[in-house]
């Protein structure tokens, strides 16, 4: 048994029936001042004010947080972290002012990944994916989405789904796979939409249900890329397979995705750069969650998300880090709430929600993680000595925490 004594705030202590947060509940993010957690199991076993405190003769292991603050470590519920090599060459034609679509259009972009995963081994894939988490879980991510996309093939992302497999049987945290086939047309389907649409369909398909490679099904709906009407055949496969949609929509122009999203029931739409007020009013009126990549915004130069404008329709808003090598070469939590503060304009404790709680629920593990609650993992983030809650995100980039504990351990990685 671990015990945290004199935590300056101990942070998200919400009640055990809270599970998603929407509108005008997200600005609320209870705490305990001067507090205790108790940790058994590698779960969370009890809390209360120092007032309270149990015998620390019933503890092996005592920590004094004196100065300090505990919070839920992040839920990441949108990153691409399998990929062969990263793609700083598209980062000079960037800083020249190429678009996005242009470095696609010049060979870069998402089939230049494809090239390069399609000829990696199963096991570089791993080595370097595994690298990439254990500096994301160092950097207070305590639960992680990661999506295929990168293949294109059949073998490929078999390929990459296996990888994630592999990670979720080696990391100690929860981790959720996303099949995202559908995220650009191979070149040799370029004129052949609907051949590459069968491949996902009759051959990808029933062999990632066969091995339960993946929880969701993901599309990039976006033009140039997956239109309204593929997006939507795409998802009504992958649901007859219980692969729930998790889908990238709205990131560079207003497609209707959004509202497709909802219809198929969507446990999130992500990414929402560009939105109309049918689309942020039907979000708003959904249980789908927005989920928000701010990281990916600021990389790209294009626009925030109008999270205000959601929240103020009454939406869920998760934010996520969106890691990929080519929109978000980035999958640093504390920089997205940052961010989330800075651009989206979110209080902290609407940001802090948003990277905890609401991402849990974009991951459904709202019962393992996401708050301080009897029965979840202790998956920790313990800060250094910090003035108040709203200094982590008011000082961007510099690093506050001073320990992450998965399952009541430190992570050392
Ligand atoms: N927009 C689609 N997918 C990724 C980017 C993929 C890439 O450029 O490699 C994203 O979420 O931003
Ligand atoms: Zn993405």
């Amino acid at each position: 048994m671990l015990l945290f004594k004199n935590i300056k705030s101990l942070v998200g202590v919400h009640t055990a029936q809270t599970s998603l947060l929407r509108g005008a509940e997200m600005k609320n993010l209870p705490f305990l001042s001067n507090a205790w957690l108790a940790i058994e199991n590698g779960k969370i076993k009890a809390f209360g004010e120092m007032s309270n405190m149990p015998s620390e003769q019933n503890f092996e292991e005592v920590i004094n947080a004196e100065g300090k603050f505990i919070l839920p470590t992040w839920c990441d519920s949108h990153t691409h972290i399998v990929f062969a090599a990263p793609r700083e060459e598209e980062f000079e034609m960037k800083i020249k002012g190429k678009s996005y679509e242009e470095i696609a259009a010049a060979g870069g972009g998402i089939l230049n990944s494809a090239k390069k995963l399609q000829i990696a081994t199963e096991d570089e894939l791993y080595h370097s994916a595994s690298k990439r988490l254990i500096d994301l879980i160092r950097l207070g991510t305590g639960s992680i989405e990661i999506k295929s996309g990168y293949g294109l093939t059949t073998d490929a992302e078999l390929k990459m789904l296996r990888v994630i497999k592999r990670l979720k049987n080696t990391f100690p945290i929860p981790i959720k796979a996303t099949f995202l086939a559908a995220h650009a047309y191979p070149a040799e389907f370029k004129n052949n939409h609907e051949g590459y649409i069968q491949l996902i369909i009759d051959e990808m398909l029933p062999k990632i249900a066969e091995e339960k490679l993946a929880d969701y099904i993901d599309v990039f709906c976006e033009k140039g890329f997956f239109s309204n009407e593929e997006t939507e055949r795409i998802l009504n496969a992958g649901l007859k397979y219980g692969l729930k949609p998790k889908i990238h929509v709205n990131q560079l122009s207003i497609s209707g995705g959004v509202q497709i999203g909802v219809k198929k029931h969507a446990v999130s739409v992500d990414h929402l750069e560009e939105m109309d007020n049918d689309a942020i009013n039907c979000l708003g009126q959904s249980n789908t969650i927005g989920t928000i990549l701010p990281s990916c915004s600021f990389y790209l130069g294009i626009p925030f998300a109008n999270a205000r404008g959601l929240i103020n329709a009454n939406a869920a808003i998760a934010i996520a880090s969106d890691f990929n090598p080519g929109s978000t070469p980035s999958g640093n939590m504390n920089f997205v709430v940052s961010l989330a503060c800075i651009k989206l304009k979110l209080f902290p404790e609407e940001a802090i929600n948003a990277a905890t709680i609401n991402g849990a629920a974009a991951l459904e593990l709202q019962n393992e993680v996401g708050s301080i609650a009897i029965g979840k993992c202790a998956n920790l983030i313990l800060t250094k000595e910090i003035p108040s809650l709203a200094f982590i995100p008011y000082s961007f980039g510099q690093p506050q925490i001073d320990a992450v504990f998965i399952n009541g351990k430190i992570y050392n990685g």
